[in-house]
């Protein structure tokens, strides 16, 4: 399915399409807020809180970020995580990116959180809650941007621990909207959760999984069946199987890709071959993330704008994809329909100067 695009779209010329691209209202659906922890802000934040890194220096760390896989990868990220100790660091780490989203005009973002990154550590499950919280609700004040908290279990864990963590965050669910699975994927199916996704079904929480960002199709089936989830992180993998494609356009189960992040972790290592506009093509519900910024050398308009250069889609694909995640995400159906006006006025604005 295609939207009915804004007239004369096909005006707005090439030359336009990084401006149109930067400053389009969006929302970000898929990013980790322990993912934005530049290496200024741990090196910053190991020093108030009296943390020894295992490097010298920004550089040092930066030039360790150098990824074979996902794995590769969250042994880097966990440990990055280690300086956040108090709920004054939760609540700085939250409000430099939502500044940084709201820069790269996201009119909503949803962060994802891992609460048992920080209670293993020793750290109050409602240090992290509250800080993140008043960072969202301080960042809609100051910048106008609505953010919303989704909790996610780490999947490398098990669900009796996801069970227990789910526990440990009811008394402060006003302050978050949904449950994610993130973490080490193959060898961790969804199933492994399924009766503690029913349990926050139950609850009213929504539900979001990470599955096919490594790991085969069948991890996308499960998710959708044994899980229930409202939308796929990542689930590129899903082209390899044909009908799951049908099932995900059928139902336009939301897909949110993160084309820097499947550079880096080596899924699609030249962002030409990346099957983002093939998905977009065939009819999936695509939407355009960061994941880990800080990691992956950008934030969203850098994922835009890098994978539009890479693949050459244009106007009309910017559109879809902009509309796509003001529609999947988790505000009113009043707020989304404001935010779509505001899109299409923005489009409307480049065509009649075109
Ligand atoms: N890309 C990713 N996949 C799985 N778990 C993650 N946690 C943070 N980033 C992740
Ligand atoms: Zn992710």
């Amino acid at each position: 399915m295609t939207y009915a695009l804004p007239a004369a779209i096909e005006r707005i010329p090439a030359a336009q399409l990084p401006q149109l691209l930067r400053t389009m209202p969006k929302a970000e659906l898929h990013m980790h807020i322990e993912g934005s922890l530049e290496p200024e802000l741990i090196f910053a934040l190991a020093q108030r809180n009296g943390v020894t890194l295992p490097y010298d220096s920004v550089q040092a760390l930066r030039s360790a970020y150098a990824f074979t896989d996902l794995q590769s990868f969250l042994d880097i990220y966990y440990a990055g995580a280690s300086v956040l100790l108090h709920e004054q660091d939760f609540y700085d780490m939250a409000m430099a990116y939502l500044e940084r989203a709201a820069a790269d005009h996201v009119v909503r973002a949803e962060l994802f959180f891992d609460p048992q990154t920080h209670t293993e550590r020793g750290v109050p499950i409602e240090v992290v809650i509250l800080g993140l919280s008043r960072a969202c609700h301080d960042a809609q004040a100051r910048w106008g941007i609505s953010a919303a908290l989704i909790l996610s279990f780490l999947r490398h864990l098990s669900e009796e621990a996801a069970f227990e963590t789910l526990e440990a965050a009811l008394p402060y669910r006003a302050h978050f909207i949904g449950i994610g699975l993130d973490s080490s994927e193959l060898g961790n199916p969804p199933e492994k959760f399924e009766r503690v996704f029913a349990r926050c079904k139950a609850l009213g929480f929504h539900l979001v999984a990470h599955a096919g960002e490594e790991g085969p199709p069948a991890y996308v089936w499960s998710a959708l069946n044994a899980l229930q989830v409202e939308r796929i992180d990542h689930g590129v993998q899903s082209e390899k199987d044909v009908e799951l494609m049908q099932r995900l356009a059928q139902t336009r189960m939301p897909l949110t890709v993160c084309p820097l992040s499947n550079q880096k972790l080596c899924v699609f290592p030249d962002l030409r071959e990346h099957n983002l506009p093939r998905l977009l093509a065939a009819g999936l519900n695509v939407t355009v993330n960061s994941d880990d910024p800080a990691y992956f050398g950008g934030y969203v308009n850098d994922n835009y704008l890098q994978v539009f250069a890479a693949t050459g889609m244009g106007a009309a694909q910017a559109y879809q994809l902009a509309r796509n995640s003001l529609e999947a995400s988790f505000a009113s159906p009043a707020q989304q329909a404001a935010w779509v006006q505001q899109l299409d006025d923005c489009f409307a604005r480049f065509a009649q100067s075109a």
